[in-house]
């Protein structure tokens, strides 16, 4: 049996995306982490599964895994492309996803452009979660990153503090520093202005991507914090750049951006190791 499947990205952070609202198609860890290998499989940078709703308001429940098969809470740029989904096949302009970070809403706005509600970050240090009890603002690491949750962990650096980190080589070291007892999301900062900033992020799970769109919303968060930037912030990432507010009213932090299918196509599970 072939199983359907939408290869979409949001700034070249790609995506498979399976349907599984109607029958599943054995998707286990191994296999998603088979099938997001570049080389042997279709490749992406998070393997996303739908299923359907369980939570009352919520129009479909959305899993984001990562290319190593270890799942994710959040996933931004992900979120949009589901968002985008309803929207052309199901004629959905407002949607509400429900995920692990609970239930976000969503709208397409007339020219294609996709805004999600990512909810409220969570700042306390057990909910990033990290090891030990410390202030999430400054981290005790070399480099004074801040953490955040956005139903995912990140931990932010700012550069103009820092130059010579390198994502590639600083990013797996630090996302697997014993701080983070999940491992963690790594993104580099550097404000541009009051209200832009340059945004690379390491993810956990999937190394180096054009963009990140729960990173995106941490650095804004983070930066906000600091006094860095204003509540309503540009960030340019290697892919483009998305907008993200963190509205004062209510603390839920508003991230808007594009979302683009690249094409469509069908795998046979049984043909990659479960
Ligand atoms: N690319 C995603 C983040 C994936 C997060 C994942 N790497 C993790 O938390 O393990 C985004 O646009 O938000």
């Amino acid at each position: 049996m072939m199983t359907p499947f939408s290869k979409m990205h949001g700034l070249g952070n790609d995506f498979v995306v399976v349907d599984e609202r109607v029958e599943r198609h054995g998707l286990t860890p191994a296999r998603i982490a088979a099938l997001a290998d570049r080389h042997r499989g279709i490749g992406c940078d998070q393997f996303v599964v739908l299923r359907p709703a369980c939570r009352e308001g919520a129009d479909v429940f959305v899993r984001f895994f990562n290319a190593d098969g270890s799942e994710s809470g959040a996933c931004g740029n992900a979120s949009r492309c589901v968002a985008d989904l309803l929207w052309r096949g199901e004629g959905r302009r407002q949607s509400v996803l429900q995920t692990r970070a609970g239930l976000l809403p969503a709208s397409v706005d007339e020219a294609g452009l996709v805004s999600v509600d990512m909810g409220v970050p969570a700042l306390d240090w057990r909910d990033v979660p990290l090891a030990e009890p410390v202030d999430t603002l400054h981290l005790p690491l070399p480099g004074d990153p801040a953490a955040v949750s956005m139903g995912n962990p990140h931990a932010t650096f700012f550069l103009a503090d820092r130059l010579d980190l390198d994502p590639v080589v600083a990013g797996p070291l630090l996302e697997h520093d014993a701080l983070f007892p999940e491992r963690a999301n790594i993104g580099f900062a550097q404000i541009l202005s009051g209200a832009a900033m340059r945004l690379r992020v390491w993810e956990r799970g999937s190394g180096l991507t054009l963009a990140c769109g729960s990173g995106a919303c941490a650095a804004v968060v983070n930066a906000v914090r600091r006094g860095l930037v204003a509540r309503t912030c540009r960030v340019e990432m290697d892919g483009g750049a998305l907008s993200i507010t963190w509205r004062e009213e209510d603390g839920h932090v508003l991230m808007t951006g594009p979302a683009t299918t690249s094409f469509v196509g069908s795998f046979d599970p049984e043909a990659y190791p479960s």
